[in-house]
């Protein structure tokens, strides 16, 4: 609740006034039921006054509700706002390694279903206040007509309260343990779509995936979810026998000794039928403050784990001299295999204008390399080098700024998104006839006409967006594997070598090894561990002999 309450603090002026609103509205509404009390057996020439009094407090009864539900409605969107954009802004900080461990569906299931949740208990606050402040009222007209049935009001409530505590404790059980569930049925609706394709081609295992691994957690939640509510439904009707049993004994018993008169006995009867609904609203209002309760607990725990990167925001070098990594190593552990995978310790130093192939067997670390390299991992021991010196935390967000990468699991956005260059249309245009895009896709204001391209069109969109970002270093993640040979060879023979030209440093990761004697130099991984280095004229390997005639093309 710390966060709810950090929330509201800062609009704590308009909850201040929401509250009393919902007060005055309560109170009058209590009023109202003292004044039809009194003009019952008030005498004829009373009347007027009555009615006077009565349609003043109906007006400010009136306008508080509708202040006080305006208000609340107000802080709920605002509340879930701002922890909307908090949790993108935690997710846009986070550590990329955290990011990839905790995966979309948690935070996804933080970001629609938990804020929803608490701009329902908003939304709903204002009824709870306003009914509480007619339980309130009520009660104080019912002390004033007796004190001795006020005491047996309160006892009542207290033995109602303790019965309700217990339900709640169970039922809150049960809701959190469902809330866990969710993140995982997320996990699975995404796959719905992710897999849509493996699902339509094999009907067993769309079987399998719906009705056994969707279905399983669909009926937990359930499950948990009725449980959790029938206890509150139990609770409620607890609270009922509680309020009808006070009724009860006050009229039938209780009346009997003590002294009333008749404008007594009628005021117990109009504030007990009237308090019956307010006291039902209350009680039902218990599921949905508890759902908020756990919506906030676990946009806390997802906060929580996203922990954010410590870093400086500085310009980046308009130049370097070296970027490398010394005695640098980073493993993944793989619960379900029970296996590590170690990469390093890795010592490589890059220079500017250089060339450079990152080759190497599936599976031998030339991704998570290109990723430590980067600057996305951190290296578990060993560092991260700039011009000789180690890139510490506060530096790294900088340090990243060095680079453009085509990752082979790249992404794309709908537009240029950050580049400002001066006729960036223009120049995107122009690379788009070059990258043979232009018959497809065009550029306005930045934004991209069409995302819907083929997989080796969206490679090529991810170059040009490469391109236009004009860093010092590039790294391309098998970029080539999607493209035709003509593609393939305007890559390795002319955008490469043009890049070199520029001045930039370039880290290909690549498995067409009939190319690599067109790079600077090569570094093999196998294993984790560098296990070869030279200089590409001098590859050896398959492909080493160059091939400059026109027919090679047609072979590649
Ligand atoms: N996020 C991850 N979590 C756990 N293990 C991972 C993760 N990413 C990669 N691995 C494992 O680390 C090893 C190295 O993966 P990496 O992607 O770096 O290899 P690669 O040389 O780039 O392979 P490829 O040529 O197939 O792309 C593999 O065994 C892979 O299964």
């Amino acid at each position: 609740m710390s966060l709810l309450l950090h929330l509201v603090s800062k609009s704590r002026w308009a909850l201040v006034a929401a509250f009393a609103a919902s007060l005055v509205g309560g109170l009058g509404n209590a009023a109202l039921l003292a004044l039809i009390n009194q003009a019952l057996f008030a005498p004829p020439s009373g009347l007027a006054r009555l009615g006077w009094q009565f349609l003043a407090v109906g007006i400010v009864a009136l306008a508080s509700r509708t202040l006080a539900q305006s208000l609340f409605m107000w802080l709920g969107q605002k509340a879930k706002a701002t922890l909307r954009m908090r949790t993108i802004r935690r997710i846009g900080d986070a550590a990329f390694a955290h990011l990839e461990k905790q995966g979309a569906a948690k935070s996804l299931a933080v970001l629609t279903q938990d804020l929803d949740t608490i701009v329902v208990f908003f939304v709903g606050l204002p009824a709870l206040a306003m009914q509480s402040a007619v339980i309130v009222g009520c009660l104080i007209y019912l002390g004033y007509l007796s004190l001795a049935i006020f005491a047996v009001a309160v006892l009542t409530i207290v033995l109602g309260m303790v019965g309700v505590r217990y339900a709640h404790t169970r039922a809150m059980f049960h809701l959190r343990a469902s809330r866990k569930r969710e993140d995982d049925l997320v996990k699975y609706f995404l796959a719905l779509f992710d897999g849509a394709k493996e699902l339509k081609l094999h009907r067993e295992r769309k079987r399998a995936f719906v009705d056994e691994t969707l279905g399983t957690g669909v009926e937990a939640v359930r499950v948990q979810r009725t449980r959790g509510y029938m206890l509150y439904a139990a609770a409620s009707s607890w609270g009922n026998f509680i309020l009808f049993a006070f009724i009860g004994l006050t009229l039938f018993v209780f009346a009997r000794y003590i002294q009333t008169d008749s404008r007594v006995m009628s005021g117990y009867a109009i504030v007990f039928v009237y308090m019956i609904m307010p006291i039902e609203a209350v009680l039902a209002s218990i599921p949905g403050i508890t759902s908020a309760r756990v919506a906030l607990e676990r946009i806390e725990q997802v906060n929580a784990e996203l922990l954010p990167e410590n870093t400086r925001v500085g310009q980046p070098a308009r130049t370097f001299q070296t970027i490398g990594l010394e005695g640098a190593t980073h493993r993944y552990f793989r619960e379900k295999e029970n296996e590590v995978f170690s990469l390093g310790p890795i010592d490589l130093t890059f220079r500017p204008g250089e060339l450079v192939y990152l080759i190497g067997g599936n599976g031998s670390g030339k991704t998570t390399l290109a990723k430590m390299l980067v600057g996305l991992y951190v290296p578990e021991s060993g560092h991260v080098l700039l011009d000789g010196k180690p890139v510490d935390e506060a530096a790294r967000d900088t340090y990243r700024q060095h680079f453009s990468v085509v990752f082979s699991d790249f992404f794309l956005f709908e537009s240029l998104l950050g580049l400002r260059t001066e006729g960036l249309d223009a120049l995107a245009q122009q690379l788009l006839v070059e990258l043979q895009l232009d018959h497809k896709i065009s550029v306005k204001d930045g934004a991209f006409s069409t995302l819907d391209l083929s997989q080796g069109q969206r490679k090529r969109l991810a170059l040009l967006v490469a391109y236009l970002e004009d860093r010092l270093f590039y790294v391309f993640d098998e970029w080539a594997a999607d493209q035709d040979p003509l593609f393939k060879e305007a890559f390795y023979r002319r955008l490469l070598p043009a890049l070199k030209a520029k001045g930039k440093t370039v880290l290909v990761i690549t498995h067409d090894d009939r190319y690599f004697h067109l790079a600077d130099r090569f570094i093999k991984l196998d294993f984790g561990q560098v296990v070869e280095q030279g200089l590409g004229a001098d590859w050896t390997g398959p492909g080493a002999a160059p091939s400059t005639h026109p027919a090679g093309l047609a072979s590649a």
